[in-house]
């Protein structure tokens, strides 16, 4: 059967974006997606999202990895997926949406669209990296000479790594220059560097909080792919009211042929 299908792009996570409203793409065929994300053989992305009805919210949002596996939550998917909901008209500049993690509430303004993140209730100290859960499972580190570190190879070590184990994580590389955060992600589920990683990016923002790397709630990031803002209210041992804020772009549609 022939899919219809739009391509997004958030600060160049790219995602394959389907109107699954009448339940007609199979949910279960990790071969199929893994497929059309491949940039040599499909159509090319980080990972594949439907737009589903919700029976009480605007829609519910399903994620999967380029790998062609259901996973955790995506940031920039999720930013991505209400700029989508917007062109098909199912909202207009504000929302309430299910996803893997929960409910999310978005709004889009001035071209950015604004996504509530899930409270973060904690963050793990290490001697060499942090490490905490926004949605999913992120490592951040801090390093010298980002531009020239090799994320792939050290993403990978990281990933596979006795740290993690089989349920592996998401790796997060950060430098500072003076006042400015610049950073780079190994994604599991893609198994390489991404250009951007929103749940990666709100990970960092609360880290470099939490470090008492600035006071400010509200920490911009340069990501491979673009900017990022992150505002967020410290609470308790953690933080509430986070906001992943950034754009979302469609870039083409197509057909996926039978
Ligand atoms: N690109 C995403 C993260 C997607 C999930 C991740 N690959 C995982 O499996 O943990 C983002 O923007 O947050």
């Amino acid at each position: 059967m022939a899919i219809p299908f739009y391509k997004y792009q958030g600060t160049g996570n790219d995602f394959i974006m389907i109107d699954n409203r009448q339940q007609l793409f199979s949910k279960n065929d990790t071969k199929l997606v893994k497929w059309m994300c491949d940039r040599k053989f499909g159509i090319g992305a980080d990972g594949l999202i439907l737009l589903e009805n919700h029976p009480t919210l605007d829609f519910t949002m399903v994620y999967y990895n380029a790998d062609g596996n259901p996973s955790s939550m995506c940031g920039n998917g999720g930013r991505c997926i209400v700029a989508f909901a917007k062109q098909l008209g199912v909202i207009t500049d504000q929302t309430v949406f299910e996803a893997v993690d929960g409910l999310h509430e978005a709004f889009i303004k001035n071209d950015l669209v604004h996504l509530k993140m899930q409270d973060v209730s904690s963050i793990t100290r290490y001697e060499n990296h942090m490490f905490l859960n926004t949605g999913s499972p992120h490592h951040v580190q801090w390093v010298n000479d980002l531009a020239a570190f090799d994320v792939k190879t050290e993403g990978a070590l990281l990933r596979y790594g006795d740290l993690y184990g089989k349920a592996g994580s998401n790796i997060n590389f950060v430098e500072q220059t003076g006042d400015s955060f610049a950073m780079r992600t190994y994604e599991r589920g893609v198994e390489d560097e991404t250009l951007s990683c929103g749940t990666g990016a709100t990970a960092v923002a609360l880290a470099i909080h939490h470090q008492g790397k600035t006071n400010s709630h509200e920490v911009d990031l340069r990501v491979e792919g673009g900017r990022l803002k992150v505002t967020f209210e410290p609470a308790g041992t953690g933080y509430n009211n986070i906001f992943l804020i950034g754009p979302a772009k469609p870039v083409y549609t197509g057909v996926w042929p039978d």
